[in-house]
């Protein structure tokens, strides 16, 4: 089976990362191309064997599944390139959100699934979100999410939910970047702590609480419990995160929402856009 990526930007490239460390794809199996050739050029040479095509249409047409690695503007000129060389039986699999699946199958044959990967697949970890078209049965949903097993979890979603599955799933890791970021610059200006330590220990705290809630038989709130000790240290701090973080993931989530519907109604004008 070969592999085909269009676009090996900084998802397209985590994804073949972690295929090929995961064993899911050796090199042999993967062709991929990028605008900007370099970027695949780049892979092969870390990846002896990953083949370099200079055209979408050579992934195509040498490819069983196909990944679709470009953002959503760039969605219908790539389509536009390929659709000849799509056939009924490819699988052809979209990672981006606003693009929804009804529009690639208007124009393309294939079985077409939509994917939504996580920068956390990079170390064989998180979920990735799994949106079926109507022409993918159910061995094929199976065999597909078999694949990603080797790179994540992968856990079906309603493509009604899309947004806020992403938002937790594949933003997340950004957010919780930046809360932790910030918690490491507090420690800093307040303590002196250097950033090197606060941020191991920041790091490490993660590491662990992820594990907790994952596999640990924790849920979010009775973790909190637990650690609170009565009339100790902790339920301080949160005191404060509860006040001051009151009604800021409402606002995130309406902001990129409102992002959202923007994205969707430009690809779906691209889309009823005359030739
Ligand atoms: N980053 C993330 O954590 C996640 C991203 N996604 C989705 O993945 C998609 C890609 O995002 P991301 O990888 O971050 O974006 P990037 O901009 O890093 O990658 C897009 C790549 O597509 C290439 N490209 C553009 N047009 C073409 C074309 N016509 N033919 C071939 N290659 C082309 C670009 O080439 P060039 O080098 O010339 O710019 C670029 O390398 C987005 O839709 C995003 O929503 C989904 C989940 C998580
Ligand atoms: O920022 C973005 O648009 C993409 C979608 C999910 C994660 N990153």
């Amino acid at each position: 089976m070969k592999a085909g990526f269009i676009g090996t930007g900084s998802m397209g490239s985590i994804l073949i990362e972690a295929f090929i460390h995961s064993g899911a794809f050796n090199p042999e199996q993967i062709i991929a191309g990028n605008r900007t050739i370099r970027k695949a050029q780049l892979l092969a040479e870390t990846y002896p064997g990953l083949q370099v095509a200079e055209t979408n249409r050579e992934i195509v047409q040498q490819s069983d599944i196909i990944f679709l690695c470009v953002k959503p503007s760039e969605y219908k000129k790539v389509i536009d390139e390929i659709k000849e060389d799509v056939h009924s039986s490819h699988f052809l699999i979209s990672i981006t959100s606003p693009v929804l699946i009804k529009h690639l199958e208007e124009v393309l044959p294939a079985k077409i699934s939509k994917i939504i990967p996580s920068i956390t697949n990079y170390v064989l970890s998180g979920a990735t979100l799994c949106i079926h078209g109507n022409r993918m049965q159910p061995e094929d949903k199976e065999w597909l999410e078999n694949i990603l097993t080797h790179i994540s979890t992968p856990i079906r979603v309603s493509e009604n939910y899309t947004r806020i599955s992403s938002d937790l799933s594949s933003c997340g890791p950004a957010f919780l970047a930046s809360f932790i970021q910030a918690f490491i610059d507090a420690a800093v200006e307040e303590t002196g702590i250097s950033v090197e330590e606060a941020t191991l220990l920041a790091s490490e705290m993660t590491l662990g609480t992820g594990k907790l809630l994952t596999t640990g038989g924790f849920t979010p709130a009775a973790l909190q419990k637990r650690v609170s000790v009565p009339g100790g240290i902790t339920a301080e701090g949160l005191r404060i995160l509860d006040k001051e973080l009151a009604g800021v993931f409402s606002q995130v989530i309406c902001a990129t929402h409102a992002k959202y519907e923007e994205d969707i109604e430009k690809a779906e004008q691209s889309f009823t856009l005359k030739q």
